[in-house]
């Protein structure tokens, strides 16, 4: 094979092989020449379907699945059968599909992973297997341009998956496909199996994985220096993604490798970036500017700190002293308020904390509450990322409308079963005040004659741009600077912005514009920062263009050498 960007596309395969392969299969879409040219005749029914026929029959297959989760068994099987004819049906059916391929459904896909394994996809690299790691990446013929890798411990709010994370990793290459236009035969999902720490996998008779716990942290790191090593020598240019690693690795692992290689971490500055745009054009909706406002976490862990860390630069960057805007941020973690006298702190938690001092005296019982927090220091804006479901009880969120004409709640735990509040809720207990924002979608909420769209602050609105940008211009970093462009790109977009009943993100039907945008953003900065040739704008426009792939069929003809 081949290169699907072209217009046609030569391949060694032909017959039922050809059928086999989902890069190349057109299924009924095969013309008579075609068919007669790769031996296919009597293999399909006789008609020749176009795209947009097979995009309308695979439509009604969807519709009829009377569940999410079959639904998402239905599109994953598309994915695995014809990835043109998933794209283009995806593309077309964006806001309905996206939660079935992506977060709320693909958390149960992932918890259900080894019943529902059908056909293989992506690399596993276990533990026992890490003297092999060359050779299995040299088993992937193609050129690679885009990895998600997970050893899946954190797999959403889920907890650990074990190989189950693979799921995850599917999920987050189907959307930079769909969304961010990478061609699919360039990206691959890779699952680092660790063993798990998930009783119920373990004792599962149908789990997949290495059925062994977790390994210790030495040996973990040392397989995670062979991956990457093995990666850099198959794949030097590969943009690798980090997603849903636990809380004790996610920011060494960030650390260690950021300056080694083209790499970034998802949930911390994937959801940092979107987040400290959805707060940006909050504030905006609320009267206010992002560095006039004092925000409230649940949950210090990597997406929770990643975000704040990210509010702090912004804010620095209108004008703060870095002392000044770490004062306006509250840390709540699971024993409460962060300090600097708590014990046991991570590095990055500690960078973040209040002087016990300050809040020694505060009328708090114990270790200070987020609702304590709420009461006492009265945020403008409350940031849930614990990943437990409930948290931002009715008191919270009245207190909170208590203290401010326009709240900010972001209740941001995925899947829907870990949301620390529905979005219903916050709008009847605030009384349609509070501007919301959730991590996985919501229908808009119907509350005294009026809709309340719900905006989904996920980092789907970051990472496909991103990725995007950095593939078209040849960046060999991701910088903080990168990012921050992204955020202001993204806030700009806000509809919120223009009109106060919008939602505070662009609606999916302006997602592929808006990626566009970050896309340009982000190379622009990765060229002013010396991490990628410098061209001409126009260039650098045409070079987005280009690298978007569409799904549409290519000729596909017999190559004869
Ligand atoms: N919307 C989006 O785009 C994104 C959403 N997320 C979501 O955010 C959640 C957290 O992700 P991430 O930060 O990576 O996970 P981490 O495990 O790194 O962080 C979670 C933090 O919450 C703390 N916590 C647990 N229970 C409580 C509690 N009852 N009260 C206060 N804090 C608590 C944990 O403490 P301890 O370690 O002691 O358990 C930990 O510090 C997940 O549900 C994930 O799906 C993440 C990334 C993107
Ligand atoms: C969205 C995402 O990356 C997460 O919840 O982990
Ligand atoms: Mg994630």
């Amino acid at each position: 094979m081949t290169d699907l960007d072209s217009n046609s596309i030569h391949t060694g395969l032909s017959g039922r092989m050809l059928l086999e392969n989902p890069l190349l299969n057109k299924g009924t879409a095969f013309t008579f020449e075609e068919r007669s040219e790769l031996d296919l005749h009597g293999l399909l029914p006789p008609r020749v379907e176009t795209l947009e026929e097979q995009c309308r029959r695979a439509y009604k297959s969807f519709v009829i699945k009377p569940t999410p989760i079959l639904k998402h068994i239905y599109l994953r099987s598309l994915q695995d059968t014809n990835e043109t004819l998933f794209y283009a049906l995806v593309q077309r059916h964006l806001q309905e599909m996206l939660p079935i391929i992506y977060t709320p459904v693909v958390g149960q896909a992932c918890q259900r992973y080894s019943d529902l394994y059908r056909r293989p996809r992506g690399l596993y690299i276990s533990f026992p297997e890490r003297d092999q790691i060359d050779a299995m990446l040299a088993n992937f013929k193609r050129n690679i341009e885009v990895i998600v890798v997970t050893d899946g411990e954190r797999i959403l709010g889920l907890g650990d998956q074990g190989i189950g994370g693979m799921g995850i990793c599917i999920g987050k290459l189907s959307l930079y496909s769909a969304v961010g236009g990478i061609t699919p035969n360039l990206t691959l999902p890779i699952t680092l199996d660790c063993g798990t720490n998930n009783k119920k996998l373990l004792e599962d008779p149908n789990y997949l994985g290495w059925r062994h716990e977790r390994i210790g942290d030495d040996d973990y790191y040392e397989f995670l220096e062979l991956f990457i090593q093995a990666l850099k020598r198959r794949w030097p240019n590969a943009l690798l993604q980090f997603e849903d690693f636990a809380i004790n690795h996610a920011t060494p692992l960030l650390e260690k490798y950021r300056d080694e290689l083209c790499t970034f971490n998802d949930d911390i500055q994937g959801t940092a970036g979107v987040t400290a745009a959805t707060l940006m054009a909050a504030a905006k909706a609320a009267g206010k500017s992002i560095e006039d406002l004092s925000v409230a976490f649940l949950g210090a862990g990597s997406a929770g700190c990643g975000i704040a860390e990210q509010i702090i630069r912004l804010m620095v960057g209108r004008g703060l002293s870095d002392e000044e805007a770490r004062q306006r941020i509250y840390m709540v973690d699971r024993d409460g308020l962060v300090h600097d006298q708590m014990e046991g702190l991570r590095p990055f938690q500690q960078k973040l904390t209040h002087r016990f001092a300050d809040i020694e005296n505060w009328p708090a019982e114990g270790g200070a509450s987020l609702a304590d927090v709420i009461r006492i220091a009265k945020p403008d804006a409350i940031i849930g990322v614990s990943g437990q479901p409930g948290l931002f009880t009715q008191e919270i969120i009245e207190n909170m409308a208590a203290n401010h004409e326009q709240p900010i709640i972001f209740p941001l735990s995925n899947p829907i079963s870990q949301v620390e509040a529905l979005p219903e809720d916050i709008i009847k207990w605030t009384n349609g005040k509070a501007l919301i924002a959730t991590g996985s979608p919501f229908e808009p909420v119907q509350f005294n004659d009026r809709a309340y769209p719900i905006a989904q602050c996920n980092n789907i609105y970051i990472f496909p741009g991103l990725g995007l940008g950095v593939l078209a211009s040849g960046a060999n970093r991701i910088s903080d600077k990168m990012l921050n462009v992204a955020v202001e790109t993204l806030a700009l977009a806000s509809p919120a912005l223009v009109n106060r009943e919008a939602p505070l993100l662009p609606l999916m039907d302006r997602i592929q514009h808006v990626t566009n945008d970050i896309a340009l953003a982000v190379a622009l900065q990765a060229q002013k920062e010396g991490l990628a040739p410098v061209t001409e704008l126009t260039d650098l426009e045409q070079k987005i263009r280009a690298k978007r792939w569409s799904p549409e069929y290519r000729r596909i003809r017999m190559s004869f050498c």
